[in-house]
């Protein structure tokens, strides 16, 4: 394929950077304790110092993969779709999401929200980041906010980002995995004087799960 043939495909979300898939359990959020597939799209420029995925950064180490080829193996797996990364809403996200659909599928998304909102959801689980924040249509539109708590001023960051979101939005806190130890006490005493938030943990790793 021509280099402009294949940046037009990935213009038009047709084709992806697909780092990697697993069928297990959502471990974080909302949904946690749910089995689902998830697709992990490489590419994302937010900079998390703290970042379990670095791997995912740099779009150009994953394989681009046809959206429909993505689908057609998803659907063998689950009901149930996550569509990570990375930042998944680097890239257009309308044929992926209208492909899984198609095929009567549950498709979430994990996203810092810091770039354009595409692709219909039917679960937006919104992670913001100080570093690049959230257009106004993914606050508008999220589901859960799910906050990483690594020092005291990510409460500060979490009310202020829970003033931009739908009254719907379910709120969560989740510590940042290296400071857990440190972190969940003060996330216990928070959401204990806040109960507006609840606690999210990364259980997956505690069960040794991808
Ligand atoms: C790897 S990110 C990919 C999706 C998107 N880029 C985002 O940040 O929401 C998936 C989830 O893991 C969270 N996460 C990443 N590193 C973490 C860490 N060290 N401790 C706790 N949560 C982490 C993110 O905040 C996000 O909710
Ligand atoms: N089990 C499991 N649950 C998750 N929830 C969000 C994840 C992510 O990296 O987006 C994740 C993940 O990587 N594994
Ligand atoms: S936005 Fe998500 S993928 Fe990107 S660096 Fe932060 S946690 Fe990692
Ligand atoms: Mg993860």
């Amino acid at each position: 394929m021509k280099k402009s043939e294949k940046q037009e495909l990935i213009d038009h979300g047709l084709l992806l950077p697909l780092m990697e898939e697993f069928y297990t359990i959502q471990g974080e959020g909302f949904h946690k304790g749910t089995a689902a597939y998830f697709i992990r799209l490489g590419g994302c420029d937010v900079g998390c110092h703290w970042c379990d995925v670095k791997e995912s950064w740099n779009a150009e180490l994953h394989p681009p993969t046809m959206a429909d080829a993505i689908v057609e193996n998803a659907a063998k797996y689950s009901k149930t779709i996550v569509v990570t990364g990375g930042e998944p809403l680097m890239w257009n996200m309308d044929p992926l999401t209208s492909k899984l659909k198609a095929e009567g599928l549950q498709i979430h998304i994990e996203t810092s929200g810091a770039y354009e909102l595409t692709g219909t959801w039917d679960w937006i689980c919104l992670s913001p980041k100080k570093l690049k924040l959230p257009t106004q249509a993914v606050y508008d539109k999220a589901d859960e906010l799910k906050v990483i708590v690594y020092n005291k001023d990510d409460f500060r960051f979490a009310e202020e980002q829970a003033a931009k979101v739908n009254k719907d939005c379910i709120l969560f806190l989740q510590p940042e995995w290296s400071k857990r130890d440190k972190v969940v006490p003060e996330i216990v005493d928070y959401v204990m004087a806040n109960p507006k938030w609840k606690v999210s943990l990364q259980t997956h790793k505690y069960l040794n799960i991808p």
